[in-house]
């Protein structure tokens, strides 16, 4: 266990891509417990390629990834969970013709003490989002967009992560859905859960976030205190909008 502050994972010089064509190239990160670190870019950027190399779910090329002090570099993303990390991916991948219940269970699926503990996660799963708690024998598939993205998270948390690499949790979510999401991931970091979250809305993720980092074309081009990146003129102009660059303008 790793106590607050301290850092939890460790990626250096990590390099994947598809086939022969590199994708992620050379990033370094570090997460500390209890962070919520932004991962934020452009499209195409590689920020779920980044995610799914940490995750195990592709093998990098090049690098190394330090999580809670063992060198997960190459597992696979069963051991990876099994230590700890879990991926809550982008699209939510949820399944059609299993129920709300039935999806927290699979989140346990090869847990070792799964039926003594499934009770309990999944109470606590319903007092972070009690909406689940009154649709447990709903099928996925008539869940709204905001239920089925809190499904993912719950169905994660089901394995009681130290961190939670979540990766575009508000694709598709209107407005106040988003907020009642960050909300929850504010309230993870609060007990202690370290987030790495990648998001295409980055003035709300740096605003949510602690520290984090610009992806561009694979590489890192900016990293730092979420507050200096929100900032800084140059990632404002090319992330937040012209509406923010110019706001950032009149105040200078
Ligand atoms: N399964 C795949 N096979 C081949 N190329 C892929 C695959 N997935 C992604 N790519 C390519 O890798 C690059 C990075 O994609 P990635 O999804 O990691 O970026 P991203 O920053 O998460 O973008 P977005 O925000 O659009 O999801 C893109 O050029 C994309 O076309």
């Amino acid at each position: 266990m790793t106590a607050q502050g301290e850092e939890l994972i460790s990626v250096s010089g990590l390099s994947s891509g598809y086939g022969a064509v590199p994708v992620v190239r050379s990033v370094d990160l570090t997460v500390r417990t209890g962070e919520i670190f932004a991962v934020v870019g452009g499209n195409g950027a590689g920020k779920t390629t980044l995610l799914s190399t940490i995750s195990g779910l592709l093998r990098p090329t090049s690098g190394s990834v330090r999580f809670a002090g063992t060198d997960i570099t190459g597992w696979s993303p069963e051991r990876i969970v099994a230590h700890g990390l879990v991926h809550v991916p982008e699209g939510r991948r949820l399944f059609t013709g299993l129920t709300v219940a039935e999806h927290l269970r699979l989140g346990l699926w090869n847990a070792p003490n799964r039926r003594k503990v499934e009770r309990e996660r999944t109470e606590r799963v319903v007092d972070l989002f009690p909406v689940l708690g009154e649709r447990m024998d709903a099928y996925a598939e008539v869940l709204s967009g905001g239920e089925q993205q809190m499904l993912a998270i719950g169905q994660a948390l089901m394995r009681e992560p130290r961190m939670m690499l979540l990766d575009e949790p508000s694709i598709g979510l209107a407005p106040v859905i988003i907020q009642r999401v960050f909300a929850v991931v504010d309230r993870l970091r609060a007990q202690n859960l370290t987030v790495i979250l990648v998001e295409q809305r980055v003035g709300q993720a740096l605003a949510l976030a602690d520290r984090g980092l610009v992806m561009r074309h694979g590489r890192v081009e900016a990293t730092g205190t979420a507050a200096g990146l929100a900032e800084d003129p140059a990632l404002r102009a090319a992330y937040l909008g012209k509406a923010a660059a110019g706001g950032r303008r009149n105040e200078e």
